[in-house]
Formats: C-alpha cells, sequence, structure tokens
C-alpha cells in the first residue's frame, strides 16, 4: 500500500479517536486507582477521490443517541460535508470533498423509479453522490419540514405532494390541505385527489373533524375484521391513504380542537393509513413540545435560525446551512440532501391533467 495512504488512513484514524475523546463518545469503567475509558471501535478507514469513510462500533451500553448529539463535534474535526449513518452499534462517517450539488431540476421519470419501491413513496432529494434518497410514509409515518423564509420548504412540499398525485391514484390516495398563509396549495385544489383545500382556522378544524370521523370509521372497521392495519382490510373494505397537510401549522397553535386532532392523528393514524405533514417556519418549543413532536418521525430542517431551532427540530446544524433546497433530514439516520427544485408554474404544468371540476 503505498505511504501517503498509510498515513492519510492513521491521521483519520486519530482524528476520530480525538472526536470520540472531545464529544464524550467512550465508556468509564470506574477503577480504584484510574478510570478506565472505552472508546468506539474503529474497524475500517477507506479513501477515495471524493470520500473518505470511516466504520465503528459503539461499546455495549453505550447510547448511539450520543452520535446524533455529538454530530456538531464531528463536523469541528471534519468540517461540515459529513454523513453519519447507522442506528444501534455499528456507524459510518463519510466525510465528503465536496459539499452536494445546489442545481437540482424537478425530473418526475428520475425519481420516480425510486417511490416506486415504496407503498406510499416521498421523494426526499439527492445526496452528495447524486443518489435520490427516497423513503415510506407508512414506514416512517409523518413529517416536519421546518426552515426559515427563503430556505426552500414550500418548493419542498409542492415536490412531494406534486409526486404523490402523480403516482398515485385518486382511489389510493386523498389529500387534506391547509394552506395558513394562502399562498402555496391553491395549485392542488382542482387536482381530483385533493379533497379540501382550507385557509381559515375554522375551515381546517371543521376540515379536521371530517379526518377524525373516517379515523373512528376506520378504527371501526379494523376492529370488525380483526386487522392490525387498514391494509389488511378485505378488498371490498380498502381504503385511500389520506395524508394531511399543514404549511405553517403554527399558525394554528391557538385552536385547541385543532391541536387536539392533529396530535390524534400523528399518535394512531399511521396503522389507519391516516399520515401527516406539517411545516413551520419557526420551531417552536411549546407546539412541538407535545405528543406531535414525539411522532413525527422524519424531520427536514430546511435552514434555521440557530442551534436551538436545529435542536428543536432535530437536524443537527441545520442552521449553518447557506443554500435554499439544501436540508439536513433525520429519519433514523441523518442525511444532508439537496431538495428536487420545482416551480409553481411547471408543477401547474404536471398536475393539469389530474384537474377535475369541481364545486366552488
Ligand atoms: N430545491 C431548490 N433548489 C434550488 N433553489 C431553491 C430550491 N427550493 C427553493 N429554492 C429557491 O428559494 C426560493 C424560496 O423557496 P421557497 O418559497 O420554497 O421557500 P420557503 O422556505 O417556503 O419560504 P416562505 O416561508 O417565505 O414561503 C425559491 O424561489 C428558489 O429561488
Amino acid at each position: 500500500m503505498n505511504l501517503r495512504l498509510t498515513l492519510a488512513k492513521l491521521n483519520a484514524r486519530r482524528k476520530l479517536i480525538k472526536t470520540f475523546k472531545s464529544a464524550g463518545i467512550y465508556r468509564t469503567i470506574e477503577g480504584v486507582e484510574n478510570d478506565r475509558y472505552i472508546y468506539p471501535k474503529i474497524h475500517d478507514v477507506s479513501i477515495s477521490d471524493n470520500f473518505t469513510r470511516l466504520v465503528f462500533s459503539l461499546p455495549n451500553g453505550l447510547d448511539p443517541k450520543l452520535i446524533t448529539k455529538n454530530y456538531f463535534a464531528f463536523q469541528q474535526f471534519y468540517g461540515k460535508n459529513i454523513e453519519i449513518k447507522g442506528e444501534i452499534k455499528t456507524f459510518e462517517l463519510i466525510v465528503y470533498q465536496h459539499a452536494p450539488s445546489s442545481d437540482l431540476p424537478y425530473d418526475y421519470e428520475a425519481i420516480k423509479p425510486h417511490i416506486d419501491r415504496h407503498k406510499l413513496g416521498i421523494v426526499c432529494g439527492q445526496d452528495r453522490n447524486g443518489r435520490y434518497v427516497a423513503f415510506d410514509l407508512l414506514k416512517h409515518p409523518h413529517i416536519l419540514i421546518a426552515g426559515e423564509t427563503g430556505s426552500g420548504k414550500s418548493t419542498q412540499l409542492r415536490s412531494i405532494l406534486t409526486t404523490l398525485i402523480m403516482t398515485k391514484k385518486p382511489s389510493e390516495l386523498e389529500l387534506y390541505l391547509g394552506d395558513c398563509k394562502r399562498q402555496e396549495f391553491h395549485i392542488f385544489r382542482k387536482v381530483e385527489h385533493v379533497q379540501e383545500v382550507y385557509s381559515s382556522a375554522r375551515d381546517i378544524s371543521s376540515m379536521l373533524r371530517k379526518v377524525r370521523s373516517e379515523m373512528d370509521r376506520r378504527s371501526k372497521l379494523t376492529e370488525v375484521f380483526e386487522v392490525s392495519h387498514v391494509d389488511d382490510l378485505p378488498s371490498g373494505e380498502r381504503v385511500p391513504y389520506i395524508i394531511v397537510c399543514i404549511d405553517e401549522f403554527v399558525m394554528l397553535r391557538n385552536d385547541a380542537e385543532i391541536m387536539y386532532i392533529l396530535t390524534e392523528v400523528v399518535a394512531i393514524g399511521r396503522s389507519l393509513g391516516v399520515l401527516a405533514i406539517l411545516s413551520m417556519q419557526r420551531p417552536n418549543a411549546k407546539v412541538l413540545d407535545t405528543t406531535i413532536r414525539a411522532n413525527l418521525t422524519v424531520s427536514m430542517g430546511f435552514k434555521l435560525r440557530d442551534a436551538i431551532e436545529s435542536k428543536i427540530v432535530n437536524t443537527p446544524n441545520a442552521h449553518l446551512i447557506e443554500t435554499a433546497g439544501r436540508f439536513v433530514m433525520n429519519s433514523d439516520k441523518l442525511y444532508e440532501l439537496q431538495a428536487p427544485y420545482l416551480e409553481m408554474e411547471e408543477a401547474k404544468k404536471l398536475l393539469n391533467p389530474f384537474m377535475i371540476q369541481k364545486e366552488k
């Protein structure tokens, strides 16, 4: 092996041990004279043109959440362009040479194969290697999208909803949309999948009451047919998935009934095929410090204002993002992704075939 590569690997390994030390990622065994520290074990270091990859595993008994909590320490040592994969014991730290591309025009044909693998595929964006990342909303139910004004969260909502509409039939998916800023969802109003689009708290409240009574009905159906998920109902009883999507839902925080129903949706909706996507500009611990937060299993943190907001949203370092459309996603794993850019006019064109005449 060439000497330069060996040295580079040794350096990367040393830096990782320093990171563990400075972030307190180790187990302490208290001894009579001296305490002993057990650090994670580094199994492999590989270096390619574009990235360095380090694989390590935690000593038994060490809380894996320490890794996500100390994401900043990894960035302090390795720079901003890193990604950490892994869940319980074994993790991969990938240190990239370059930031992800900031130019990713929305391309339905390129996205489709990635979401077709899932029952209810959600397109997220591309990672640094140009790979699309998508997930199944049924497996990771309920999404929080946060970001300050101009960070790209409405564009992301638009791309997620447009993609869902293009991939699912109206008999498979129903959308209930709350547009508190009255800016975003008008383009979906006439789409066949869209049951309702409302802006005022009063209307959104009555829309959510309908969703709740549908949840009650589905709950009874699952009891009668003794199944644990609506997908397992007999074919004659199958129901479409429902997605409740509310842009800037913090504006509704004073409406107790709305918050109550949203809490119910995120707490029990999954097995009933009722899922939520909520967005907010200013993450607010009061609004999120409830059952709602605990049940939103995916967070997408676009540019946030400060470290406190990044912490509330659970997307470390989202406040350090500099580019619109870039975000940190936390769905068990952390990703840094670039969202597809879908302009309003382009979305309208894509939605055109799904428009129907509706009563006012
Ligand atoms: N995925 C993207 N790729 C490149 N540029 C983007 C992307 N998303 C958004 N932008 C740029 O950022 C601008 C603002 O985007 P967007 O309206 O989605 O932000 P926002 O966070 O929803 O802001 P607001 O809360 O004010 O509505 C867009 O007009 C566009 O120029």
